[in-house]
Parts: C-alpha cells; structure tokens; sequence
C-alpha cells in the first residue's frame, strides 16, 4: 500500500457554536487512491472539502496533506492539489480560453497554449474555446471546471460532484478520464457524488457521512456485501433513513 497523502484527524467544524456540521471525522488518503464521500443532503461532504482546501478552518483536529499542516501550509499545497465542481463556477464575462489563461498563469505552466487545447480536446469542449463562460451548458461547464483542475498536474484531485448535470455519454466520459489520470499518473482524487453508478465505477473505498459523523467506511463490495444490500444505491438509502442503532456495523455514535 502507497504512502499517505491526506491525513485527517479527529476533525470538527461549527459554524454555529456546539453545532457541529463536521463532528469527529478521521480519515486518510494514499497516493493514488479513490475515495468517495457519501451522504444524504447536509452531511458534511462539502464541507470537508472546503476544510482540506483551507477555505474554511477547523473548530478542532489535524489535517495533514503531502506531510504539511493545513491550513498553514496552504500556499505550498494549492500547488500539487486542485479541485472542481460542477457548481464552483468561473467568471462568467470570460471567455473559456481567458478563464483558463488566468489559471495556468497562476499555476505557472508551461505552454500553457497547447496544454489549454489539448485539455479542452479531452474533455470535448475544444470548439468553445472563445465562448464567453456564462454561455456555457451546465454540462460544459462542468468540464471546464475539471479542465482547469487539471492544469497544474495535481497529485490530489478534490472533486465536488464532478459529473451533476453531465448527460450519461459525457458522464461517462468524464469517468473515463478520471480512470485513465489515476492509472496513467497516479493522482489520487476525494471524491463527492449523489451518482453510486460514479461511485462504484470510480472509487477504492467510500466513506458514509450522516450529520457530520463518520457512518461506514470500506470498498463499495465490502460495504454492500456487510449490509446484506443489492447495491450501493439501496444502502445509501438505508444508511440515510435508519436510525443508528438499527445499523450494527455502523461506525460511530450519534447522538440524534
Ligand atoms: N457557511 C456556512 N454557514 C453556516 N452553515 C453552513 C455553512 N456552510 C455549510 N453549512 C451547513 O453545514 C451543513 C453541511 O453542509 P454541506 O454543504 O457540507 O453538506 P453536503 O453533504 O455537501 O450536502 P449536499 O449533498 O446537499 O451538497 C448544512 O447543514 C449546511 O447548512
């Protein structure tokens, strides 16, 4: 097993005072590895997200990312690390070739010209290279997003439900791509979908958040297979709706 690129540790976040949104999670990430977060509506999943990227900082707990505390070292992790969503959008005035300009400036990447067209090319949405952004398709972008996550070469790809919107084609396209990046480079990705066919597709390993907590943790099978369920989507649903005691083999305790 690879080395740890992420490490998280007994990790809490309140936004308001003794109401924890993150309560308690730890969790780690190996170079190369896939991992979903999971979770009905206002789990957390975004969350977490925003905290490993130092938007947001924690109430209490440890986050480590390529050996380096966050959100101390963020300057020095933005540069190996990058995120898209299909809901963080870029400015809307610019062009996609402007948009993306800015960043690989930002990024300091080299030809960034060719990189910009090739990215485009991958991801299908060559031909709207000089279409101003807010003139996109929710589905294009989507990509775009992803386009410009990619530029920087990340060794950890945080992806915020990176195929909302994405007709089943581009969808799976899109998974394709993800596979291919992890095989061909070993980028490593955290990734939130309300999509199990991504998921599964996708993932190592899945961890379930309800009400901030960690619920289950384990490959897509192993949890399936553990709950006596058909498939991943009727687990999430079960997860969801259950109470916790009436979930042996759930991880932790909430306190509802
Ligand atoms: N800036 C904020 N201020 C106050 N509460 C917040 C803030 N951001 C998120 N929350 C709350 O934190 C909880 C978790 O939200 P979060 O967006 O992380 O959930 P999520 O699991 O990503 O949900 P979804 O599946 O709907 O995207 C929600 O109850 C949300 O209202």
């Amino acid at each position: 097993m690879g080395e740890f690129v992420i490490s998280v540790e007994e990790l809490r976040k309140e936004f308001l005072r003794d109401r924890p949104v993150v309560n308690g999670l730890s969790f780690s990430l190996r170079r190369g590895e896939a991992l979903g977060l999971l979770g009905p509506n206002g789990a957390g999943k975004t969350t977490v997200i925003h905290l490993l990227l130092g938007l947001t900082t924690p109430t209490s707990g440890k986050i480590t990312i390529f050996g380096l505390p966050m959100p101390e070292k963020r300057v020095e992790v933005l540069e190996r690390l990058n995120f898209a969503s299909a809901y963080a959008l870029l400015p809307s005035n610019l062009t996609v070739r402007q948009n993306l300009m800015t960043f690989a400036r930002l990024y300091g990447v080299a030809r960034p010209r060719e990189k910009i067209e090739r990215l485009l090319s991958e991801l299908e949405i060559g031909p709207r290279i000089d279409q101003v952004t807010g003139q996109l398709s929710a589905g294009e972008a989507a990509r775009l997003s992803l386009c410009k996550a990619l530029l920087n070469e990340p060794e950890i790809l945080l992806l915020d439900e990176p195929t909302a919107g994405l007709d089943p084609d581009i969808a799976d396209k899109v998974r394709q791509l993800l596979r291919r990046l992890r095989a061909e480079r070993g980028i490593a990705m955290i990734y939130t979908s309300h999509n199990m066919r991504d998921v599964e597709e996708v993932c190592d390993r899945v961890l379930f958040l309800r009400k901030g907590r960690l619920l289950v943790e384990g490959s897509p099978e192993e949890v399936v297979r553990s709950f006596r369920c058909e498939d991943l989507e009727k687990l999430f649903i079960q997860l969801a709706r259950e109470r916790k005691q009436d979930l042996p083999g759930a991880i932790s305790e909430e306190h509802e």
